[in-house]
């Protein structure tokens, strides 16, 4: 994988602190892939066919992703089914990434966890989730007293069965502390070896994330467990903050963050990975020889070709128009740095993401709000001698028409 060269970064001035010093999260970051559980979950998705599945958790892996949630078994029998098949394939291709799988706090979801762990011969993280926040329970009649039972009765069913158990408040940040206090002792007790904490709704700002984290270790701390009980953190996007949320909670301490590829999932959306991948990248918190992200964009496009999702055109690295420039100043000037030959310079004047380090390209193209500059550039790309004729004639054509050109209107105005 190609690196950016440090004579450009000596061009740039970076006042992102990590950009210039290097690694500071207090342990490498860790991800669930939460794209073929959460994901799917969305209305607009389709569910992916068990092979492009398997693809999918082909490209987690070479990502270096840690562990991948299969889905929620409890939901009927191809649900059961996939979980399986695709256990049996991490195990058949010996891959690093484990698994783990949702439950319901109640037996009935988490047995066929059980079962299907106990048939493939490998544990499945169960991932055992009860909504505990006052509006949750309000909705549903439960009170703290049925929240417990379920907890406990959960993750004791599943350390019962030699499985890990990640215990899931739903909607954690919206959740009252007592609450919480609670429903965390008993599931610690109970041998949850993981706390997930959950913006279900997309609710939290960058201070409830922290408080809500102090208050989390505060638990662990009283009952000696800090060094022991990990932390995820699982974000959604219904405030556009479920990115940057990804990325203060590696910062401030927790141990794994969930989200999903092109971030889709419930009604807006999880935290994308794909782009808290390349942000950490960026930062230089990510080690090169666990992280291969030379795969990262065919990872957004087989996850938008699996779902039926559509990648947005500037959707950040993987989008159509995401190094595509039809604006005349700046064409002129990454036509200016493409000349020096430094393709670095090139990538980075007018990008904050060096397209080559993913296999990308910077693209000129005619429109608008072009210049000269970009229909000569065009032009010889396209094997045209740029008389000052053709490129009036293009020029005049271009500032005419209300969008970029496509080739064949380019070819036409040439022609005409
Ligand atoms: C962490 C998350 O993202 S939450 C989203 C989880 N994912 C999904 O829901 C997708 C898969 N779900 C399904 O296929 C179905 O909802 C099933 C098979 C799990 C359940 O189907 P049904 O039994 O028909 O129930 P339905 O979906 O209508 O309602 C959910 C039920 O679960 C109950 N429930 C929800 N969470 C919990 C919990 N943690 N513990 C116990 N019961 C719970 C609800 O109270 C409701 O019960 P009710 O039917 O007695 O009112």
């Amino acid at each position: 994988m190609a690196t950016t060269h440090a004579n450009t970064a000596a061009l740039i001035y970076d006042w992102n602190e990590k950009e210039r010093t290097g690694p500071l999260l207090r342990r490498a970051p860790r991800f669930v892939d939460e794209s073929i559980r959460d994901g799917i979950q969305s209305p607009s998705v389709r569910d992916p066919s068990i092979e492009q599945k398997m693809e999918l958790v082909r490209l987690m892996d070479r990502m270096g992703v840690q562990a991948v949630n299969l889905g929620l078994p409890g939901a009927g029998r191809r649900a059961q089914e996939d979980v399986e098949r695709l256990l049996r394939f991490i195990v058949e291709e010996k891959l690093r990434i484990t698994a783990n799988c949702a439950a319901r706090t109640v037996a009935s979801d988490i047995h066929p966890i059980i079962d299907i762990s106990q048939k493939v011969g490998v544990p499945i993280e169960v991932m055992t989730f009860i909504g505990s926040s006052p509006i949750r329970g309000y909705t549903e009649g439960w009170d703290n007293e049925r929240l417990k039972k379920h907890t406990h009765e959960a993750v004791k069913l599943g350390v019962d069965h030699g499985l890990p158990v990640g215990f899931v408040t739903e909607d954690t940040t919206r959740s009252h502390p007592k609450t919480l206090d609670v429903l965390f002792r008993t599931a610690l007790e109970a041998g949850a070896g993981r706390l997930v904490l959950c913006d279900t709704c997309g609710h939290a700002t960058p201070d409830g994330l922290r408080n809500l984290l102090n208050f989390a270790r505060g638990v662990l701390r009283s009952m000696d467990l800090e060094d022991t009980v990990e932390l995820d953190w699982h974000g959604h996007n219904d405030r556009g903050m479920a990115l940057v949320l990804g990325l203060y909670a590696f910062e401030w301490g927790f141990h794994r963050v969930h989200g999903c590829g092109l971030g889709i999932g419930e009604r807006v959306g999880n935290c994308s990975l794909d782009l808290l991948l390349l942000n950490l990248f960026l930062l230089g918190q990510l080690d090169p020889k666990q992280h291969d992200l030379s795969c990262l964009v065919e990872y957004v496009e087989k996850i938008s070709e699996a779902t039926g999702v559509p990648i947005h055109p500037s959707y950040p690295l993987s989008g159509r128009d995401a190094f595509r420039t039809a604006t005349g100043v700046h064409a002129a000037a990454i036509i200016k740095a493409t000349k020096t030959g430094d393709h670095d310079l090139a990538d980075r004047v007018y990008s904050s993401v060096p397209a080559r380090v993913f296999g990308r390209k910077q693209e000129i193209e005619i429109g608008h709000y072009s210049g000269r500059s970009n229909v000569i550039f065009w032009l010889r790309e396209h094997g045209y001698e740029p008389s000052d004729e053709l490129v009036d004639k293009v020029f005049a054509f271009a500032k005419a028409q209300d969008h970029t050109l496509t080739t064949e209107e380019v070819k036409a105005a040439i022609a005409g």
